[in-house]
């Protein structure tokens, strides 16, 4: 067995112990496929990572920056305990309307205001509607624009917010600083400027499984 069907296997034994059988989660799986969707979603065990540091946060105004078809905010917002929110920004129409009917299927409709839209104006677009801070924020959407998200998520935290940036290693290449990727410099500049930036205490974890070599940041705010 090579080492990538390795991760998958035991993601598979990890997903079929402990992440019970769930018939939304898998619909909303199945009608992102579907809607020719690319598979970009985080994977079971990551998703209940993040609904668990949701629940250990305690976490009620959660910020998803890149839905999809609302995998992941689905995973989230089923953290919130009742009267909670969750707000998610997509810039891609289809996403959206894919992800809106997921989170209705969830019954999560009430709880999750989806903003269609690129996230850099909806964000400027929250600041003047005078949006409270997060609890926890979630970066996943395009990767260049990672430091600009990290300035937004810092605006919208108080001390103690948690905020997570997704696929941080890109099977190693983060460390390839001539790499000519620009989501790899995204992601590298990501890093510079959580290094100098005093509000926020952050590392990093690599993460192998069925999606491959990659990672999360995670970081909280002083
Ligand atoms: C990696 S996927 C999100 C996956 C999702 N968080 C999950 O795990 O289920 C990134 C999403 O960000 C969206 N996106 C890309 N650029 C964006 C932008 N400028 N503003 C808002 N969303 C953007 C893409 O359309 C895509 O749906
Ligand atoms: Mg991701």
């Amino acid at each position: 067995m090579n080492q990538s069907n390795t991760w998958e296997k035991v993601d598979q034994y990890i997903t079929e112990r402990l992440i019970p059988h769930d018939a939304v989660l898998e619909k909303a799986l199945i009608a992102n496929q579907q809607a020719g969707l690319p598979a970009y979603d985080v994977t079971p065990t990551q998703g209940k990572l993040l609904n668990l540091l949701a629940q250990m946060q305690g976490a009620k105004r959660i910020l998803e920056i890149g839905t999809l078809g609302g995998y992941s905010t689905i995973w989230l917002a089923r953290a919130l305990p009742s009267g909670g929110q969750l707000v998610t920004l997509e810039l891609d129409p289809v996403h959206a309307q894919v992800a809106a009917a997921n989170l209705s299927l969830a019954q999560l409709s009430d709880m999750v205001e989806l903003r269609v839209g690129d996230a850099l104006e909806q964000l400027a677009q929250m600041d003047e509607e005078g949006v409270q801070p997060f609890d926890m924020i979630f970066i996943d959407a395009d990767k260049p624009n990672n430091p600009n998200y990290l300035k937004w998520a810092l605006h919208f935290s108080h001390p103690g917010t948690v905020i997570i940036g997704d696929n941080v290693i890109r099977e190693g290449e983060i460390i390839n600083e001539g790499s000519q990727d620009p989501r790899v410099q995204g992601v590298r500049q990501f890093y510079d400027l959580l290094a100098e930036e005093p509000k926020i205490n952050a590392t990093a974890i690599q993460t192998v499984g069925s999606k491959g070599y990659d990672g999360f940041v995670l970081g909280i705010v002083k």
